[in-house]
């Protein structure tokens, strides 16, 4: 790193679309070496927030700086290697070509066989590129995002796809990237993706963000926790439904499965019931849970 500078910084950016508030009032900081998900519902203004980054669209107020600079002056000092959901790639030209094409347009690039092999694309680089599968094509944009020595890697829904081998060694290579000191930030719905590869999650709804952590710590938020058990006579389902602190439940046969904001007591009232459960599990929740939970209360409390 040349700069101390936080990789990125956004301070009190709001974006509008008409009367759609995408981005509103996101003030967010990036370290190095981080690998961060940006998660939020579909509509949340999670490629607003990376175009706003890229400077592929200006914010209506606040400000976007990478490195200290302006997402372009980043960009042009080839600080930033980006792989974008709609990112159409150039018909008419093979694989090699545009990888080629891509290593010599930045300022510090790799040799283009090196970038063909780390994104698995060696076998097809004579291919033409409007004749790839969609995973193929998911390979080929990766390889343009990581043609030179960039410092921030930034990836809208990188995966969307990728079988779950290739989707396997994708995150390898991105853990390599991170651990070589770059920053990676994508933005996915796979939650276990991120709950597996990110060392921070971002967690966007309606332009705002709602929770910033490790998977960890946002599961922590969520507060709650799953209760699971069997019953061995006749379930008496409205007195499950009324126990203390559930948040939701589901009955499927003789298995009921619970959701608590406090376990214990929810526990402790369901031997209250007369209800001896067998093979009784208290977990936390996992961070699709999690995230729907503290998505739901959110929209809960909009209404
Ligand atoms: N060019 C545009 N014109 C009008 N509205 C837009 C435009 N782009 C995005 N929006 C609106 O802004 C909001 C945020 O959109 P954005 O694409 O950033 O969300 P997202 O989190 O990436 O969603 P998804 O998960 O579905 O890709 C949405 O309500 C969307 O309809």
């Amino acid at each position: 790193m040349t700069t101390t500078a936080p990789v990125v910084a956004f301070d009190q950016v709001s974006k509008a679309y008409d009367a759609v508030r995408a981005v509103d009032g996101l003030t967010l900081g990036l370290s190095p070496g981080q690998t961060v998900a940006l998660l939020g519902p579909n509509g949340a203004g999670k490629s607003t927030t990376l175009d706003l980054l890229l400077g592929l669209k200006r914010p209506d107020s606040g400000t976007v700086r990478l490195f200290g600079t302006s997402p372009r002056d980043a960009i042009v000092a080839g600080r930033v290697g980006a792989m974008l959901q709609s990112g159409g790639l150039m018909d008419e030209v093979t694989v090699a070509e545009l990888v080629r094409l891509a290593c010599d347009l930045h300022p510090k690039p790799y040799r283009p066989s090196e970038v063909l092999a780390r994104a698995g694309v060696a076998q097809i680089a004579d291919r033409k590129v409007d004749k790839l599968s969609g995973g193929q094509a998911q390979r080929v944009r990766f390889a343009l995002a990581t043609a030179g020595d960039s410092d921030l890697i930034v990836l809208d829904e990188p995966t969307t796809g990728m079988d779950v081998t290739t989707r396997q060694a994708f995150w390898a290579t991105m853990r390599e990237q991170a651990d070589q000191g770059r920053t990676v930030l994508f933005a996915t719905h796979y939650l276990e993706e991120a709950d597996a590869v990110a060392d921070r999650v971002l967690v966007l709804y309606r332009g705002r963000l709602l929770a910033d952590g490790t998977a960890a710590e946002i599961k922590a938020k969520a507060g709650a926790r799953r209760v699971s058990f069997e019953v061995a006579g006749a379930i008496d389902e409205p007195a499950l439904r009324a126990l203390p602190f559930l948040t939701g439940i589901d009955i499927s046969g003789r298995t009921v499965r619970i959701q608590s904001s406090d376990a214990d007591a929810t526990v402790h009232a369901l031997y209250g019931l007369g209800v001896h459960p067998r093979n009784l599990e208290v977990a936390g929740l996992g961070l699709e849970q999690a995230f729907v939970a503290i998505t739901t209360a959110e929209e809960a409390k909009s209404r």
